[in-house]
This record gives C-alpha cells, sequence and structure tokens, in this order.
C-alpha cells in the first residue's frame, strides 16, 4: 500500500492548513490521483489493521439500496451512526441514488442494473458511469444532517461523488472521483470497498479485474490525525492480501457476507482516531 502512505506523506509535508465545517481544522490539498493494479493483491491497508467487515457490510447496504442504518446496526456496524436520525434514516444517500434515482417523470433508475447491462452488451462504451451526486437531494447546509435527513435530504453530500468502468483486453477497470477525502479514517475504507465493487462486476461480467484508479478532489489529514498518520508512516507495509469471491456468483445483487474471503491478511496493530461529525 504504498501508494496509500505516499499520498499521507505528500499531504502531511505539502498540505495546507485549512478550516472545515466540522470545526477541527484540517492539511489539505486539491487534486490527486493513485491506482492500483487488482492482480497485485486486494488493496487493504495493513499498516494498520482494517475492519473489513464494516466495508463488505457497508458495500452490500449500498447494493441493497438501503438509506436506512438498520441494516448496519443488526450486523454490528456503526460508522454511520453519527448521521442517522433516530429511525436510522440518513436520506436519500448512496444506496436511494445508486438503486433508484428519480427522473424528472417520475421513473426510476437502477443505475447499477442499467451498468452491468451496458458492460455486458457495449465493453467498449464510455458511458459505463454511476452518479451519486444528485443536486436535487443535497442537504441545506444551515441545518444539521440529522435535520436534513428527517426533511428528506441527504445526511451529507455523497463524498465518492462519481465512478466510472472501462473494458480493455478484457480487464475491468473502475475510477472513482472523491470530492472530499479524511485520509485516516475514510480512504482505506473507500479503497477496499471500490476495489472489491471492482472484482465483483468483473466476476459477474465475466472480465477479469484491472485497475482501482482513486482521483481525489479535496483530500485532507484532521488536524487530530496527524500523530496517527505519523505513526503509520513510521510501520513497514506487508505484503497485500488476497480476496476470493464466490465463484457460483453471478448476480450483482445476490452477493452475501459469507461470498468473499480475505486471505493471509497480516497488519500491524489497529490506531484509533476520533471522527469528524
Ligand atoms: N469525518 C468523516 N470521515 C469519514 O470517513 C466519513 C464521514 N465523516 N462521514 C460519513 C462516512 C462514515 N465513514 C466512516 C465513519 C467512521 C469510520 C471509523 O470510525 N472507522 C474506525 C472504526 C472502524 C469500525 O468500527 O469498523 C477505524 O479505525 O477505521 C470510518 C468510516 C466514512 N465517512
Ligand atoms: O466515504 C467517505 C465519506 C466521507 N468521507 C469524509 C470526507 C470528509 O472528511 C467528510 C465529509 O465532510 P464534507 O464537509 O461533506 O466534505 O467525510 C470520506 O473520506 N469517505
Amino acid at each position: 500500500m504504498k501508494q496509500y502512505l505516499d499520498l499521507m506523506q505528500h499531504v502531511l509535508e505539502n498540505g495546507v492548513e485549512k478550516t472545515d465545517r466540522t470545526g477541527t481544522g484540517t492539511r489539505s490539498i486539491f487534486g490527486y490521483q493513485m491506482r492500483f493494479d487488482l492482480a497485485e493483491g486486494f488493496p487493504l491497508v495493513t499498516t494498520k489493521k482494517c475492519h473489513l467487515r464494516s466495508i463488505i457490510h457497508e458495500l452490500l447496504w449500498f447494493l441493497k439500496g438501503e438509506t436506512n442504518v438498520t441494516y448496519l446496526r443488526e450486523n454490528g456496524v456503526s460508522i454511520w451512526d453519527e448521521w442517522a436520525t433516530e429511525a436510522g434514516e440518513l436520506g436519500p444517500v448512496y444506496g436511494a441514488q445508486w438503486r433508484s434515482w428519480r427522473g424528472p417523470n417520475g421513473e426510476v433508475v437502477d443505475q447499477i442494473k442499467d451498468l452491468i447491462q451496458a458492460i455486458k452488451t457495449t465493453p467498449d462504451s464510455r458511458r459505463l458511469l454511476v452518479s451519486a451526486w444528485n443536486p436535487a437531494v443535497l442537504p441545506d447546509t444551515s441545518k444539521s444532517p440529522r435535520a436534513n435527513a428527517e426533511a428528506g435530504k441527504q445526511a451529507l453530500p455523497p463524498c465518492h461523488t462519481l465512478f466510472q468502468f472501462n473494458v480493455a483486453d478484457g480487464k475491468l477497470s473502475c475510477q472513482l472521483y472523491q470530492r472530499s477525502a479524511d485520509i485516516f479514517l475514510g480512504v482505506p475504507f473507500n479503497i477496499a470497498s471500490y476495489a472489491l465493487l471492482t472484482l465483483m462486476v468483473a466476476q459477474v461480467c465475466n472480465l477479469k479485474p484491472g485497475d482501482f484508479i482513486h482521483t481525489f478532489g479535496d483530500a485532507h489529514l484532521y488536524s487530530n490525525h496527524l500523530e496517527q498518520a505519523k505513526e503509520q508512516l513510521s510501520r513497514k507495509p506487508y505484503p497485500l492480501p488476497g480476496m476470493l469471491l464466490n465463484p457460483e456468483v453471478k448476480d450483482i445483487f445476490s452477493f452475501t457476507f459469507d461470498d468473499f474471503s480475505l486471505q493471509d491478511y497480516q497488519a500491524h496493530p489497529h490506531i484509533k482516531a476520533p471522527v469528524a461529525i
């Protein structure tokens, strides 16, 4: 995971101090790209132990089209709790935009179903995109995330905003545009999540996995994560683990938690950090 450590080092050395919405303060850069060849192993950070369980459940929850944290809570995942209403609602966040984007005439667009169909039938297409950025449901920034979710708006505007697939040489690559990135807490989740999604889409489309390309807008280290970042940079990365998917699954919506098996994950101890709300 040299790519991830290079990003951290780059932001520590070149980041500009910025105030931010959460009042925490960040060291930030604008515009950066990382590339992971998925044939080289599964890109799960090894310089701190990462909770792949939470990452898998979060991705399955997006793919179900859900926006209520009940499924996550039932599976012991609490990463979205701080932004949810008492009833567990987050408003029309990722799941809603991916699976049921509302069109102007009341039509419902399933972007994931359409994407899979398009990859299978027109693999040369340059239009294999999914957008979570829907200006009609962005939150009212004068209100709290919970108040926005109560009002039917997104609790938070999507951070992983747009992704595009590309097929070349029988290999499927995916590029994500992430408008805002919490390098210490969010990014290890985001890399693993999109790498996994690419493996899943490749399998159901009978393609080999290619690259995951991670493009950033504002990539930042929160001021209360700097020591944790330096601690991570002092550690030597282990070889990447492997990821096996149940080869029987041929439908993107049929994957369940037990269809994933992480192989030979060796990691340094977990490092705690407070999440900026
Ligand atoms: N400031 C901030 N950073 C984020 O990464 C983030 C948000 N807000 N808001 C929405 C989602 C929620 N995500 C989160 C939230 C918390 C953790 C977190 O606390 N991770 C810990 C514990 C992991 C676990 O419980 O499984 C970690 O050490 O990785 C990670 C991603 C990513 N997003
Ligand atoms: O998947 C995610 C979701 C969120 N984040 C981070 C990026 C920012 O630190 C916050 C969101 O705050 P904004 O003011 O809306 O940018 O959450 C992430 O890294 N990954």
